[in-house]
């Protein structure tokens, strides 16, 4: 038997197991623990886990897993829970460089630390697929614009699209918004958690890409978003080819910690 000291975080209702793995002693959990670590009746209970690794030439390195088990893409408020507990291991103070599975990522902590700016891949290549816009963020998106988003069937209608005869095999998340004038509200049904999540970091930036493309905006943008969970803001420059400088703002808090065996 294995115990594993653990905290608990959440990004926008996004929430996450956090391991510090510097010690290199919870290398060998298996698919099987994690799924049953994030299971929200015989386990903590998350949408993943993360393990922050040591690493020689960044802060650290980030490990996430979706609540499947499996190695997951990148997860835009993971990203931002594992900075924010990194400056509670006293890794980083302010700022950090760390590397994730999309390569390195900067970001930034609020002063009163539950607050991250993380710096996401710049994103070039939008492709459609009938009305909605195909973008991977770091992870892969499919964004589709829909009316009275608060009615609808998100985990039914997800469901079916992430597993068509397109997306089946490598999977997708699939981002529903609606326009709410001074912001969209989105709510995403994630590949890995196979159900819809409280808030998707990736997904929201994809949004806030795929929607500036089609409304044929173009210079330093601010995109606010509303999600299940919360508030999230998208900052970016776009000059009509290129999204960089690309920003996911947000909260990330710690809600507990304890150990658990496995
Ligand atoms: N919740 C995440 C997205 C996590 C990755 C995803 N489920 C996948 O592997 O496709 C986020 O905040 O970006």
């Amino acid at each position: 038997m294995t115990t594993i000291p653990f905290y608990k975080y959440q990004g926008a209702g996004n929430d996450f197991i956090l391991i510090d793995n510097r010690s290199q002693n919870f290398n060998n959990l298996s698919t099987k623990d994690i799924k049953k670590l994030c299971d929200r009746r015989f386990g903590i209970g998350a949408d993943g886990l993360m393990l922050l690794n040591s690493h020689a030439d960044y802060d650290f390195e980030m490990r996430y897993f979706n609540a499947d088990g499996r190695l997951g893409s990148m997860c835009g408020n993971g990203g931002r829970c594992i900075v924010a507990f990194a400056k509670h291991l006293n890794l980083i103070t302010m700022e950090t460089n760390f590397l994730a599975v999309d390569g390195p990522h900067y970001a930034k902590i609020s002063a009163e630390g539950n607050w991250v700016d993380l710096q996401m891949i710049d994103v070039e290549e939008i492709f459609t697929d009938g009305a909605a816009s195909i973008l991977n963020t770091g992870s892969p998106h499919y964004v589709t614009q829909v009316t009275d988003l608060e009615d609808l069937d998100v985990y039914q209608a997800g469901f079916e699209i992430r597993n068509n005869d397109t997306y089946r095999e490598n999977g997708i998340n699939v981002n529903f918004i609606e326009d709410k004038g001074d912001r969209f509200f989105v709510r995403t049904f994630e590949r890995g958690v196979e159900d819809e999540t409280f808030a998707c970091g990736t997904g929201v930036t994809a949004v806030a890409m795929a929607m500036a493309k089609k409304n044929g905006k173009t210079g330093k943008l601010s995109q606010p978003i509303q999600v299940k969970g919360g508030e999230l803001r998208i900052d970016f420059n776009y000059d009509g080819t290129l999204f960089s400088d690309v920003f996911l703002c947000g909260p990330a808090e710690r809600v507990f910690g304890g150990s658990v065996s496995i």
